[in-house]
C-alpha cells in the first residue's frame, strides 16, 4: 500500500465520539444481502460551514474558507461516513469542488480501493456542468482513481439543446464510472416555472444504491431542504460555525417561510437533540429536525 499522499487529512479518535450517536451505520458494516429498505429516502444529512453572520460565502459565485483545519478535517470524516455527496450545479461552478474524501487510510489516500469514498452527486437540471465539466477535479480525481465517477442530476426534457447536452455529460461519465440520471421535473400551478421535486430527487438515490446521503449545499439547495415541506426527509443537520461575520451581501442561509404575513410568522424550524462542540477556533452543531411521524 503506498503511503497516504501530503494532502490526506487527519481527523483524531477523539474527536469522534461526539458525532457518533447522529450518524448512519458505517458503510463497512453494511451487510450488502439486506439492504435498507425500510425507507424510500437515505438517511440525509445536511452539512454546511457558516458565518457568525449566517453566510457560507462572501458573494455569489465565488468560494470562501470558512472551516479550519480540525473542521475541514471532520467534513472528511464525514464524507467517509455517508453513501453520496450532493451538491447543487450553483457550487460545481463556483468552488470546482473535488467531493472526494481525503481522509488518510482512505482509498487514494493511503486505503486501497475506493470503497470508502463517496459518490459525488450533481444535481444539475439544464446540463450546465458540460461546459466545465472536463477539466473539473471531480472529474481528475476520479481517473486517478482518489475519487468515484459523479452522478449527474437531470431533468427530462424536450428541449434538443439540453437533450444534446445529457448526452455529451453521460459520454463523459460512462469513462469514468459515472452516469446521468434523469428526473421527472415537476411544475408550479402558480408559476408555471418548473423544478425538481426534493422527495423524487432523494427516492431516486436511494433507488440508485446511495443509503446515505451527505448534502453540502449551496444556498438554494440547503434553504431548499430547510423548508417545512422538505424537512421530513433530512435526518441529521451538522452545521459548522466560524468565528467571523462575513458582511452584508454574503450567500445566506435563511430558509423561506410558509407564510410572509407580518405579524403572522412563525418560526421554520428549530433542532432538537442538539450538541455543540468546539473544534479548533470553530463550534459544530449537532442536531435533528423534528419529524411529524
Ligand atoms: N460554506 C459552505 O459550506 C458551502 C458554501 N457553498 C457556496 O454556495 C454558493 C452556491 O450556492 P447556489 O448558487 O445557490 O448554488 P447551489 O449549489 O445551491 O445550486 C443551485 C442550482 O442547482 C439547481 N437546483 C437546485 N435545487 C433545484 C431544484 N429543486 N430544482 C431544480 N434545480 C435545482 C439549479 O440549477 C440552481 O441554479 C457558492 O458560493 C458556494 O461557495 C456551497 C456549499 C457549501
Ligand atoms: N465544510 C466546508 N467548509 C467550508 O469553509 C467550505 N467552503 C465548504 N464548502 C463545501 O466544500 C466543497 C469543497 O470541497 P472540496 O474540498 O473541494 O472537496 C464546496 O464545494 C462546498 O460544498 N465546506
Amino acid at each position: 500500500m503506498s503511503p497516504p499522499p501530503r494532502d490526506a487529512l487527519h481527523f483524531p479518535q477523539s474527536s469522534r465520539p461526539f458525532l457518533e450517536p447522529y450518524l448512519p451505520l458505517h458503510r463497512s458494516w453494511h451487510n450488502p444481502y439486506l439492504p435498507d429498505d425500510s425507507t424510500p429516502f437515505p438517511f440525509t444529512t445536511l452539512t454546511f460551514a457558516q458565518s457568525l453572520d449566517s453566510s457560507i460565502s462572501l458573494a455569489p459565485g465565488t468560494q470562501t474558507a470558512l472551516s479550519g483545519p480540525e473542521t475541514k478535517a471532520m467534513t472528511h470524516y464525514l464524507r467517509a461516513r455517508h453513501d453520496g455527496i450532493l451538491v447543487g450545479i450553483g457550487t460545481a461552478l463556483a468552488d470546482d469542488p473535488s467531493l472526494n474524501c481525503r481522509l488518510e487510510g482512505v482509498g487514494g489516500y493511503g486505503g486501497r480501493g475506493l470503497n470508502m469514498q463517496p459518490r459525488p452527486v450533481i444535481v444539475d437540471p439544464k446540463g450546465r456542468w458540460l461546459d466545465v465539466a472536463e477539466g473539473s477535479k471531480v472529474m481528475k480525481l476520479a481517473r486517478e482513481r482518489r475519487g468515484r465517477g459523479p452522478w449527474v442530476v437531470m431533468a427530462w426534457t424536450d428541449d434538443s439543446e439540453v437533450l444534446g447536452r445529457v448526452n455529451a455529460i453521460d459520454r463523459l461519465l460512462e469513462g469514468v464510472g459515472g452516469k446521468v440520471l434523469m428526473v421527472e421535473p415537476r411544475t408550479n400551478k402558480e408559476t408555471e416555472e418548473k423544478r425538481l421535486d426534493w422527495g423524487d430527487v432523494l427516492a431516486m438515490l436511494k433507488r440508485e444504491g446511495l443509503d446515505s446521503l451527505m448534502v453540502e449545499g449551496g444556498q438554494r439547495v440547503i434553504n431548499e431542504l430547510l423548508r417545512e415541506e422538505y424537512q421530513e426527509l433530512v435526518n441529521l443537520v451538522i452545521i459548522t460555525i466560524a468565528p467571523t461575520w462575513l458582511g452584508q451581501g454574503g450567500v445566506v442561509v435563511s430558509p423561506e417561510r410558509k407564510s410572509a404575513e407580518q405579524g403572522n410568522a412563525s418560526a421554520v424550524g428549530r433542532l432538537t437533540n442538539t450538541r455543540w462542540q468546539q473544534m479548533g477556533d470553530d463550534v459544530v452543531l449537532c442536531g435533528q429536525l423534528p419529524h411529524k411521524k
